[in-house]
């Protein structure tokens, strides 16, 4: 199985078999529109060292970035916050399909990076809602066989979603179910190193503790290359330092503190915010997933410098993200690109 995006158009609209039956027969042969890019041109293309769009005779990207410009630390600084910006400037309605134990920090993160979160979860509800929204955000943290059918709709309905395969290893079920929901295209994939190897390899072997990390994020580097390249997904590894890759290039992003591990679903937030850059920009999954990243990790130094320990860092993390300045984000973001 390998995506067709980001290399080509977004897929169309289509659910499961068993969709309308499994909900009462309340959506009598209803189908939902198809998925419209925001504006002409758009589409979910992967990033390469030299410009794809230019050479395809694509218009330029709406956030107006040269796209030959080489891609120093300072262009990645730019592009942040011009992605940033977008976020703002378009509060892209994000529907998220998220743990329990995320739900706020999820909502509360989105919120204060200018996204507009929606925390839906209901089958009957995915017709009428997904459509409206600019991306989708799933994550399987507290999976369970009732909102399966609903992530899976929600991933096939058309719009641009973004992963978070949280303790894929856990059980033969959540393997399962977390290999299910890759068939269906993500643009970005985002775990930690042990969920990312395990994903990759598609082990559910016991050496894999739960939600959190027991390895460092390089080791999971050639297995995200590696599912990059056969799932056709952006595939993004947190940790120390954040690796993006498209199965050719790698993208390092190097901010963030160490004590963003003892906040519960920092993970979970950063990946929903993956999804609110990619909402308000389509056009390139790996740079809307570094900068997401960086900005996130960003606002986790800054909130440091005021926090006393996990739960004050929660709070002015979040503040953080909402006072993001141009200066701040121009200079200290730390992404670059893997030889
Ligand atoms: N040692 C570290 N130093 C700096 N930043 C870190 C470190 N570890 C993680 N981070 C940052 O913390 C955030 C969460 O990453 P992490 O790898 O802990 O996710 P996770 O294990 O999926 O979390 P959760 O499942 O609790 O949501 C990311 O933004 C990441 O960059
Ligand atoms: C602690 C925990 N358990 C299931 S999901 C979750 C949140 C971090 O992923
Ligand atoms: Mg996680």
């Amino acid at each position: 199985m390998h995506c067709t995006y980001p290399n080509g158009p977004i897929r169309s609209t289509f659910f499961p078999r068993d969709f309308y039956n499994s909900v009462d027969n309340q959506f009598p042969q209803r189908k939902i529109p198809q998925f419209v890019a925001p504006l002409p041109g758009r589409r979910i293309t992967k990033s390469t060292p030299t410009p794809p769009r230019r050479r395809a005779g694509l218009p330029a990207i709406a956030v107006g970035m040269d796209e030959d410009e080489v891609r120093t630390e300072a262009w990645w600084g730019r592009r942040a916050w011009v992605l940033l910006s977008a976020v703002r400037a378009r509060a892209p309605l994000v529907q998220c399909i998220t743990n329990l134990v995320s739900m706020d920090i999820v909502a509360n993160a989105l919120l204060a990076a200018g996204a507009s979160p929606a925390m839906l979860h209901c089958l009957r509800e995915v017709p009428d809602f997904i459509p409206r929204c600019d991306a989708v955000y799933i994550n399987v943290g507290t999976l369970s066989e009732d909102w399966l059918p609903s992530m899976r709709a929600a991933a096939s309905a058309g719009r641009p979603w973004v992963f978070d395969p949280v303790a894929v290893a856990a059980s033969g079920f959540r393997m399962e179910a977390c290999l299910s929901l890759l068939a269906l295209c993500p643009a970005v994939v985002r775990g930690n190193a042990s969920e990312i190897l395990a994903l990759a390899s598609r082990s559910d072997n016991s050496s894999f503790k739960g939600v959190d990390s027991s390895h460092d994020s390089s080791d999971a580097l050639q297995a995200a290359k590696a599912l990059a390249r056969s799932n056709g997904s952006v595939v993004a590894v947190s940790g120390a330092v954040d690796f993006i890759t498209d199965g050719v290039q790698v993208v390092s992003a190097s901010n963030g503190v160490p004590m963003m591990q003892k906040i519960t679903a920092t993970g979970c937030a950063v990946t929903a915010l993956i999804a609110a850059f990619v909402g308000a920009d389509p056009s390139d999954a790996l740079v809307a997933a570094a900068c997401a990243l960086a900005i996130f990790g960003l606002a986790g130094e800054l909130g440091m410098e005021s926090a006393r320990g996990p739960a004050s860092l929660r709070m002015h993390l979040i503040d953080a993200l909402y006072s993001l300045d141009e200066q701040t984000v121009t200079s200290r973001v730390k992404i670059s690109l893997l030889p």
